[in-house]
């Protein structure tokens, strides 16, 4: 296993590019660490993919340096990378039954049968296909073959790091949570360096340690999933995560205090003068009803199992709110008090840090 590291990556699919424009990747430098069971989320598009298969080895970036422990692979091949690699669609071998399938790449590395045997048993029990041991995977479901490529990846015990790429889109939903739960179970065994690509926030939240998020090509927020719920370090990590994501207002801030609208916000600690475009957020657990704050037309409130969710509007934007369980909604013109102290603070969309936490905070 190895630690990993990226140094001032990026990557333009252009052989010329004319500007940052024109990079799926921007500059960057990140550390997945030894051992760590990542999570690399973000939209359609931002870069997930090209990020992975650089680390993979399919893609040479155009700038910068991938580390494996120390070691610089950013031009040696994906076979000299020692990874497993499982991709959103199955890749198995369909004249092979499904044991020698999962057998392959340990057999392909000299292990010996025992071992092979003993190892095949428990991947095979972690994937629920004990009793398709000796089936060919020709004539297999989608589902079940998919299963098998899973298997395949975490057969072998002795590589760098498990990639994933949105592994589980053509599995079934309750499967889905079983296999999950089974990956974080082997993860917690075994210790692999884990990456698992997705675009879905429930898939990224339960599956990892730490979530990388990505927008445009960036990683804005390495964070745990409560890192990533209390202090989003970029607007789009607010609305990206969260359901509904934060709500945001431009806003003037002084010192204690944001101005929205003409309406005075307290906020929960001080902030140093701002240039550029000034916001605050805030989730909608956050927000309640109250009879002074924030002026809001109520549009509606829906039901949606667990809690209900009022949406509103202020000064032309939407804003949302959780309710407490036996809350009476309101409707019409209301007003909503934010707690100030689960507010934060964007400058240009980045996360301002509050006076007193300026440094190393
Ligand atoms: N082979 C390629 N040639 C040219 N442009 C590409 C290529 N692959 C990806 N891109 C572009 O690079 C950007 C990032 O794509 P990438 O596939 O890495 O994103 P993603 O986050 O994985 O998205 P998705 O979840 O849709 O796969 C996109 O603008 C995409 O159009």
């Amino acid at each position: 296993m190895a630690e990993i590291t990226l140094s001032k990556l990026a990557h333009s699919y252009f052989a010329k590019p004319r500007g940052e424009a024109d990079f799926a990747l921007k500059e960057m430098d990140h550390v997945w660490q030894d051992g760590g069971a990542y999570a690399l989320l973000g939209a359609s598009g931002c870069g997930k993919t090209t990020l992975l298969n650089i680390i993979s080895g399919l893609v040479t970036p155009s700038q910068g340096r991938v580390l494996f422990g120390g070691r610089d692979v950013t031009r040696a091949p994906t076979a000299e990378r020692n990874i497993a690699q499982v991709f959103q669609f199955p890749v198995v071998y369909d004249t092979m039954t499904v044991r020698e399938n999962l057998a392959f790449p340990l057999k392909n590395r000299g292990r010996d049968a025992a071992y092979v045997a003993r190892r095949v048993d428990q991947i095979a029990k972690m994937i629920g296909m004990e009793s398709a041991l000796d089936r060919r995977a020709q004539g297999l479901t989608a589902d079940a073959k998919q299963k098998i490529s899973l298997g395949r990846g975490m057969v072998r015990e002795d590589v760098n790091a498990i990639l994933f790429d949105e592994p589980l889109t053509v599995i079934d939903p309750h499967m889905k949570w079983e296999l999950r739960t089974q990956l974080k179970q082997l993860h917690r065994e075994f210790g692999h360096t884990m990456i698992y690509v997705t675009h879905d926030q429930t898939e990224a939240l339960t599956f990892a340690d730490k979530v990388v998020v990505m927008h445009e090509g960036r990683v804005v927020q390495t964070g745990t999933p409560e890192e990533l719920f209390e202090t989003p370090e970029h607007t789009f990590v607010g609305y990206f995560i969260g359901s509904p994501g934060m709500n945001l207002f431009d806003a003037e801030v002084q010192g204690e205090t944001a101005r929205v609208n003409g309406i005075d916000v307290p906020l929960g600690a001080a902030y140093p003068a701002l240039r550029g475009r000034v916001q605050i957020g805030i989730r909608p657990e956050f927000v309640s009803l109250a009879a002074e704050g924030l002026p809001v037309t109520v549009t509606r409130v829906e039901d949606v199992g667990r809690h209900r969710i009022l949406r509103a509007e202020a000064f032309g934007r939407p804003v949302n709110l959780l309710l407490p369980e036996g809350e009476a909604a309101a409707t019409g013109q209301t007003r909503l008090r934010l707690a100030p102290e689960k507010i934060n603070v964007y400058a240009d969309d980045w996360r301002v840090k509050p006076l007193g936490q300026q440094r190393g905070a």
